[in-house]
């Protein structure tokens, strides 16, 4: 049977299979290892590199692999799969058992014990310790300990035999194993499906191995993968927190019938059947939520009564005196709804502060940190945003120390925070700035963390686009009726820019004004789109010979797709700014290539790097470098992030992007010199007030408008800001 399988494999693919016994560890981090390995036919030693586990001198090891020749190592075989056989004869099973694999056992003690039972050791000791009770010499302990070891050893052997040809690496296998324990394999054999559980395998992995297990395709079980996997992607991609039921079962079954013929009966049953157990999905109705996502609405709105409902308003000392003493210190006469905003702060525990650029929120936050300190020295006042770029930002407008929710929360990789229900964040106030961008799975662990004797204070423009992740929340909560103080007075508009007199005008769906003796905004008309793109470029070159650098210039699209698109322009304009050098590194990923001197943006949190999504870099160098783990030469490529050298190897280049042009989306929180943004109807579906006022508000010096008319109107009349469906303030209703 085994020589079958490795005759079967040998006619699939290209590679060496070698039957050997491992002679020494070389190298070793985690899975990875690098070993030395007595080949059985030629009896030379050779080098084998590659993912094991539980591996160690003297294990009897079959590898597949392909053979490589190392600038620095020589040739060695780059392992792919392997398969430890079990031992049969008596003469392996001895030679098993005293290999120091097993505590406890050594070579007397293993020979006792095979001399007892002969061929049948393994299976008789994996009956239970006691039959080891007769060996002299081992105890009750160590006959446990055998056991034990015996036990776990040959599951593991049965999960290599049985997963590693479906495609599991030997950590996957681990980490499956780790979760379904001894019914892994049987787990894995009859509903893949479950794998996409814990996040080992997505739906489509899943329905592969499945496919290649000759599984039906009407089960059960794949239909509700398909359910679930919808619900959660479609929730990413909407923003929404609920679905349609309909919506659901229409997108299941065009995903499910690709390749089968599921009815849409046969679904709706499955998806009545996951709602009813109100754990993975929980149904309200015709709305079908993300179990996860319900359960952030209901403890955001638990939290928010509470929090509401418990603010002692008996105040002891003159708050208007304070403001004005604030006011003679900072020389700044509050207006009305600033000082409203600074009474609000002691008269509730959260509180909204929102407004447009430049109608002061900073200052006011500036005013109700400085004035809570006067009240109380001793308060705790924590100041944070969502994203490393707002926190950054904040921390430089206020003087003080700012940082991610993330890393307030000590969030860790799993999504666990630190700070919860049962160890509440040590804060007597706490101010979120850009809170336009809290999701609901965010703002679950921010209200979480907090105690009733934590005053919020959101600070945001709600006229911004929603959260990315799912969820409306700031406005969710201002629609529910917590406090909150619009500030509506500019108060940069008569010494500053156009920039801020169009931000407000786009806000009230008026055309854009151009100031023929400002400079500062600019509408160019072209039709074309190919065009569009040339004067982009065009613009990109007169702001860089005016002495703008790379980092300050930003593009941003509506969209990624298409001749004005971020991937087309990225193209473009590096070809322009960062042209091929004969002789200098690249390196590729996707459709991109990357030069040394790039701007590239990171596209999803790494805590290892602490480089996160959004966070925009300069790539510094490319080339091999020698990795001391993994004691090899490989490719790499270095790029600056806020001041610090991050190390990407050629493997992790799928979290980078190139980001002369970005979406408007991933550039909220941020802010530019100078914007230049495409406007077409090309990107029709896009164009909407909210994704212009967002762009626009990212520019301090300059915004270059390029496109039609047409489209511009277009996007400032469209003020159906794409609804999203959540169900927060209901929930917050019903609790008051
Ligand atoms: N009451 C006031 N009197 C005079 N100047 C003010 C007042 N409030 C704010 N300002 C000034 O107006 C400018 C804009 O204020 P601020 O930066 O607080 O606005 P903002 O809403 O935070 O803007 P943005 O969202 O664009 O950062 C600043 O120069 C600030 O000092």
């Amino acid at each position: 049977m085994f020589a079958e399988q490795i005759e079967q494999q040998t006619s699939q693919v290209s590679t060496a299979i070698i039957k050997g016994i491992i002679k020494r560890i070389i190298f070793q981090k985690d899975d990875f290892h690098i070993l030395s390995f007595m080949a059985e036919k030629t009896k030379e030693p050779i080098t084998i590199v590659g993912d094991f586990f539980n591996v160690a001198p003297e294990d009897d090891l079959t590898v597949w692999g392909e053979w490589e020749s190392h600038p620095k190592f020589g040739h060695q075989l780059k392992v792919s799969k392997w398969e430890r056989p079990l031992p049969s004869t008596m003469e392996q099973i001895e030679k098993y058992l005293a290999s120091g694999h097993i505590k406890g056992i050594g070579p007397v003690k293993a020979a006792r014990i095979v001399r007892e039972f002969g061929e049948r050791t393994l299976d008789v000791i994996q009956t239970g310790p006691d039959v080891l009770g007769n060996i002299k010499g081992i105890n009750r302990e160590q006959a446990q300990h055998i056991h034990q070891s015996i036990v776990e050893r040959m599951e593991e052997q049965h999960l290599l035999l049985n997963l590693l040809h479906l495609g599991f690496s030997a950590s996957m296998a681990k980490r499956a194993y780790k979760h379904f324990k001894s019914k892994t394999v049987d787990i894995v054999k009859t509903n893949p499906y479950r794998l996409t559980e814990v996040n080992l395998f997505g739906f489509h992995k899943a329905d592969q191995i499945a496919s290649h297990l000759g599984l039906p395709t009407d089960s059960s079980e794949r239909i509700q993968a398909a359910i679930l996997h919808v619900t959660e992607e479609t929730t990413k991609s909407t923003g929404h927190c609920w679905l349609t039921r309909d919506e659901i079962l229409e997108e299941a079954l065009k995903l499910l019938n690709k390749n089968s013929n599921v009815s849409w009966e046969s679904a709706e049953k499955e998806l009545t059947y996951l709602s009813t157990l109100d754990s993975q999905l929980v149904q309200m109705g015709e709305q079908i939520y993300p179990g996860r996502l319900f359960r952030a609405e209901s403890i955001v709105a638990n939290r928010i009564s509470s929090l509401t409902s418990s603010v002692h308003t008996n105040r002891h000392f003159p708050l208007h005196r304070m403001i004005e003493l604030y006011e003679k210190r900072s020389k700044i006469k509050l207006a009305k709804n600033q000082r409203e905003a600074v009474e609000a702060i002691f008269q509730t525990n959260l509180l909204i502060l929102t407004g447009g650029p430049g109608t002061g929120k900073t200052q006011t936050t500036r005013a109700i940190i400085d004035i809570f300190e006067q009240v109380n020295a001793n308060a705790k006042i924590v100041l944070s945003a969502p994203t490393g770029r707002a926190s950054r930002r904040m921390s430089e407008v206020t003087g003080r120390e700012a940082g991610t929710i993330h890393s307030l929360l000590k969030i860790n990789k799993s999504g666990k925070p630190t700070y919860d229900t049962n160890n509440p964040l040590p804060c007597d106030l706490l101010v979120i700035d850009e809170s336009s961008m809290l999701d609901i799975s965010l703002a679950r662990r921010v209200f979480e963390s907090i105690s009733d004797d934590t005053k919020i204070l959101l600070v945001g423009d709600i006229d911004q686009l929603p959260s990315v992740g799912p969820g409306n929340v700031l406005n969710d909560l201002i629609n529910a009726g917590v406090s909150t103080v619009r500030l509506k007075e500019i108060f940069r508009q008569g010494k500053e820019s156009q920039i801020v007199i169009n931000a407000h005008r786009i806000n009230q769906g008026k055309n854009i004004d151009i100031a023929v003796n400002k400079d500062d905004f600019y509408f160019i008309a072209k039709e074309d789109p190919e065009e569009i793109a040339q004067l982009i470029l065009r613009s990109v070159r007169r702001l860089l010979q005016k002495g703008m650098t790379v980092e300050e210039i930003q593009i941003l699209c509506p969209m990624k797709k298409g001749p004005v698109g971020t991937t087309n322009l990225n193209r473009l304009i590096q070809s322009i700014v960062n042209p091929k050098m004969y002789g200098a590194s690249e390196l590729m990923s996707g459709n991109e290539v990357f030069r040394s001197g790039d701007k590239v943006i990171q596209t999803k949190n790494n805590y290892g790097k602490q480089v996160f999504n959004g966070d925009v870099g300069i790539v510094q160098n490319i080339g091999s470098f020698y990795d001391e783990d993994e004691g090899r030469e490989v490719m790499s490529l270095t790029a600056i992030f806020n001041g610090e050298t991050v190390r990407y190897q050629e493997n992790e280049l799928g979290q980078l992007s190139l980001a002369y042009a970005v979406t408007v989306h991933k550039s909220q929180g941020s802010e530019y010199e100078a914007v230049i943004m495409p406007v077409t109807t090309q990107h029709y579906v896009m164009l909407a007030r909210n994704l212009l006022y967002t762009a626009v508000t990212r520019a301090k010096k300059m915004v270059i408008l390029v496109g039609t008319q047409k489209a511009l109107h277009l996007a400032i009349r469209n003020n159906k800001i794409s609804q999203r469906n959540t169900g927060l303030i209901h929930k917050i209703v019903t609790k008051g």
